[in-house]
């Protein structure tokens, strides 16, 4: 197990987080210490006259030890759109950004970072979230909700990353759609085109239940 991940989706709104905290869950069980990150997150609510992402704050809520939010989270920004529109006043830096994962790794074995929507939405006017994950030196794990468009939305991530030079370590399927048409059909399909192996497939699950969604891992990770 390398020191990390990057945690990217087809979309937002895919499952990111919960395969995050499930992946904590997962490494935490095997004996680890692990810090989940979102370095950047849009839609943040206004908590005590600070900006907060529930997110963040279950990724917060499940590290090891406790960790303060601005090194969880150091870009919050109000508004849910895209991050370089809601921080257009004052944008990520990912040399920051950086700076406070390298601090976090001092202090767990593992550290999760959670992107923001997918691979390719910009964060600043220079950079986007696959820059982000090249900068951090992480293997990408990428989250396919299982949905209509998935197949293709699955493949072009993935090519993007491979472009890129990343390592993708693999990724995860995640059944949110309980009235998806030949679901296993379509995770085949994937698991066919994608050559990066398929590390859990998650269930549908209204709510989060993340020790059932952790046991996906047991063979894989
Ligand atoms: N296994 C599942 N079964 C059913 N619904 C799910 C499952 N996983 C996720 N969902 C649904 O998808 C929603 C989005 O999940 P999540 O918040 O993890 O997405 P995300 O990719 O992190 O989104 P964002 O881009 O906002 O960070 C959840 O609130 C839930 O309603
Ligand atoms: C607010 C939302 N939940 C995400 N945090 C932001 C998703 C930005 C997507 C941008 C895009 O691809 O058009
Ligand atoms: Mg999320």
């Amino acid at each position: 197990m390398t020191k990390g991940l990057f945690i990217t989706g087809t979309d937002t709104g895919v499952g990111k987080t919960w395969a995050t905290v499930a992946l904590m869950r997962h490494f935490k069980n095997q004996g680890h210490t692990v810090i989940g990150m979102k370095p950047v997150a849009s839609g943040c609510l206004e908590i005590d006259g600070k900006l907060r992402n529930e997110d963040a704050l279950l990724l917060q809520q499940n590290a090891s030890i406790p960790v303060q939010y601005e090194w969880v989270n150091p870009y919050a920004y109000r508004m849910p759109v895209s991050p370089h529109l809601a921080g257009a006043e004052h944008p990520p830096v990912l040399d920051d950004i950086c700076s406070i994962f390298q601090t976090l790794q001092q202090n767990a074995d593992i550290v999760l970072v959670e992107g923001v929507g997918g691979w390719r939405v910009p964060l600043n006017a220079d950079s986007d979230v696959s820059d982000l994950a090249r900068v951090l030196g992480l293997p990408v794990v990428i989250v396919v909700a299982i949905r209509l468009g998935c197949i293709n939305h699955a493949r072009l991530t993935y090519e993007s990353i491979v472009q890129s030079g990343q390592a993708c370590a693999g990724w995860i399927a995640v059944c949110s759609d309980n009235n998806m048409l030949l679901r296993e059909e379509n995770i085949a399909t994937i698991k066919a085109m994608i050559d990066a192996p398929l590390l859990g497939v998650f269930p549908f699950m209204p709510e989060p239940d993340f020790d059932d969604l952790s046991a996906a891992f047991e063979k894989t990770l």
